[in-house]
């Protein structure tokens, strides 16, 4: 994760990104489900949330979860606008998630004194973004892109930035991309699944989540693509 203090010399090692091998990101329509998902989460061992600001109760939920529940770190995704990036640091998020990024959005970024995780998808993307001093960045979509296959072949020429692919990654195909060196976590919604999630079956989020917690451990088996 990119913050401004930390950014330029090296990368960030205690961010959101280093907490767990998955980052949930998180639809919520209901804002009364907010508290008790992010719970399951953190339970389950999963503590940087990551809110999507796809719905009108995001900023809601972010501002519930930061004052409610012990041991979450959440933060904001789909950020597209400086206006938002606004918004979700005065909701309380401490970090946030873009899917792509311009210099407004940068600057916008940079400016809330978060962590922040900009969305790339090509080479000159990330080199844009390194030249001002991003080391932690997002890989969006990342099965769409391209995969771990894409990110291993960037590992070389640019070793010195770490992705947070995400975008179609499922528990199968999690570990080939976590075993990549430049790799620091994956994001995904299946721990989420809209039935569990609309019927409040806070068990099954949590059991889903404990299961993407320890994915890490399934590296060792994997190839890397
Ligand atoms: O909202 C954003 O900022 C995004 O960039 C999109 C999300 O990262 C993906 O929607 C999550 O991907 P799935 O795991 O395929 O659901």
């Amino acid at each position: 994760m990119t913050s401004p203090a930390s950014s330029a010399a090296t990368a960030a090692t205690t961010g959101p990104l280093d907490l767990a091998p998955v980052v949930p990101v998180v639809i919520i329509d209901d804002i009364e489900s907010a508290v008790p998902l992010a719970r399951a989460l953190v339970a389950g061992g999963l503590p940087a949330v990551e809110v999507t600001l796809r719905t009108p109760a995001a900023l809601g939920a972010i501002e519930r979860i930061a004052a409610e529940v012990e041991g979450a770190r959440v933060g904001a995704g789909t950020v597209l606008t400086p206006d938002q990036a606004k918004a979700a640091a005065d909701a309380g998020a401490t970090f946030l998630v873009t899917p792509g990024c311009t210099e407004t959005l940068y600057a916008a970024l940079r400016d809330t004194g978060l962590d922040f995780l900009p969305g790339t998808s090509t080479v000159s993307e990330v080199l844009r973004l390194r030249e001002l001093g991003v080391r932690d960045m997002k890989f969006f979509p990342a099965e769409a892109s391209g995969g771990a296959p894409y990110l291993k072949s960037l590992a070389s020429p640019v070793p010195d930035v770490r992705f947070c692919p995400t975008g179609g990654i499922t528990p199968a195909s999690a570990p080939s991309y976590l075993a990549l060196p430049n790799v620091a976590c994956v994001g995904g919604s299946w721990m989420l699944p809209s039935d569990a999630v609309a019927a409040r079956d806070w068990h099954t989020v949590e059991a889903l989540a404990r299961e993407a917690s320890r994915l890490r451990d399934k590296t060792a088996g994997s190839t890397p693509a």
